[in-house]
C-alpha cells in the first residue's frame, strides 16, 4: 500500500488547503486532558450496530451523538443535550472556522483495536459544500484519506492531542477517510466531529 506523508523539506505539513486545514495544539495539553477525562467519565457512549453483508455487526468503537436533532433520518438514538464542555469547545471551533454547527458526534477509540472503516461523511446539505470540524483528544491516531476514483492516491495525517482538522470543499464527495486499527499499543482517544445537520 502506498502511504505518503504530506511533509515538505521544511517538515511542514502539505495539505490540499481547499479540502482540509489542520491545526495541531488548538487546545492546550491541560484543557485536552481535562476534556478527555470528563468525556470518558460522563458521556453515555454506546457501541452501535450496523448492517454489513446482511449481518448485524457491532462497530469497532463507541459513539454518542449530541445536538439539536437526530444525526440522520431514521436514526433510533435520540440526540443528547449539549453539555457545558461541548458548548465551550463548539464556541472556540466556530470562532476559528467561521462556521456554525448544530450537532457533534463523539467517537471513543478504547485502544488500537478500535477503528472506523473507509467512508465519507454523508450529512451534506445538497448544493452546499460540507464543512466538518474534527477535534481530537488523547492518543494520536493516523487519519488516512484516499481518492474514491483512485485508491492508490492515499495520504495519512496524524491527528494529535488537542488538534483541530477542518474538512471542507469537495473532500466528502471525492475522498474517503478512515482510522485504521494499529498493532502498536494505543491509549484512549476521543474524537469530536462537529456537523451541520440540515
Ligand atoms: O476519529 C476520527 O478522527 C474520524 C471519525 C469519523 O470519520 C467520523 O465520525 O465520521
Ligand atoms: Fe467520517
Amino acid at each position: 500500500m502506498q502511504q505518503l506523508m504530506l511533509f515538505d523539506v521544511r517538515a511542514h505539513l502539505l495539505l490540499p488547503e481547499h479540502l482540509m486545514t489542520y491545526e495541531p495544539g488548538f487546545f492546550s495539553a491541560e484543557d485536552s486532558e481535562r476534556y478527555l477525562k470528563t468525556f470518558l467519565k460522563t458521556v453515555p457512549f454506546q457501541q452501535s450496530k450496523v448492517m454489513m453483508y446482511e449481518k448485524e455487526v457491532l462497530t469497532p468503537r463507541l459513539s454518542a451523538w449530541f445536538g439539536d436533532r437526530p444525526i440522520r433520518d431514521g436514526d433510533q438514538r435520540p440526540p443528547i443535550r449539549w453539555t457545558p464542555e461541548l458548548l465551550e469547545i463548539k464556541e472556540k471551533v466556530e470562532a476559528n472556522t467561521g462556521t456554525t454547527f448544530n450537532g457533534v458526534l463523539l467517537n471513543y477509540y478504547r485502544d488500537g483495536n478500535d477503528s472506523v472503516a473507509w467512508h465519507s461523511d454523508k450529512d451534506t446539505i445538497p448544493g452546499l459544500k460540507t464543512e466538518i470540524a474534527s477535534v481530537s483528544f488523547g492518543q494520536a491516531r493516523n487519519f488516512d484519506f484516499r481518492n474514491k476514483q483512485n485508491h492508490k492516491q492515499q495520504y495519512s495525517l496524524e491527528l494529535g492531542n488537542g488538534s483541530l482538522l477542518l474538512m471542507k470543499g469537495d473532500l466528502q464527495k471525492f475522498w474517503e477517510h478512515r482510522i485504521a486499527k494499529s498493532a502498536k499499543p494505543m491509549k484512549a482517544r476521543v474524537n469530536l466531529t462537529f456537523r451541520k445537520i440540515p
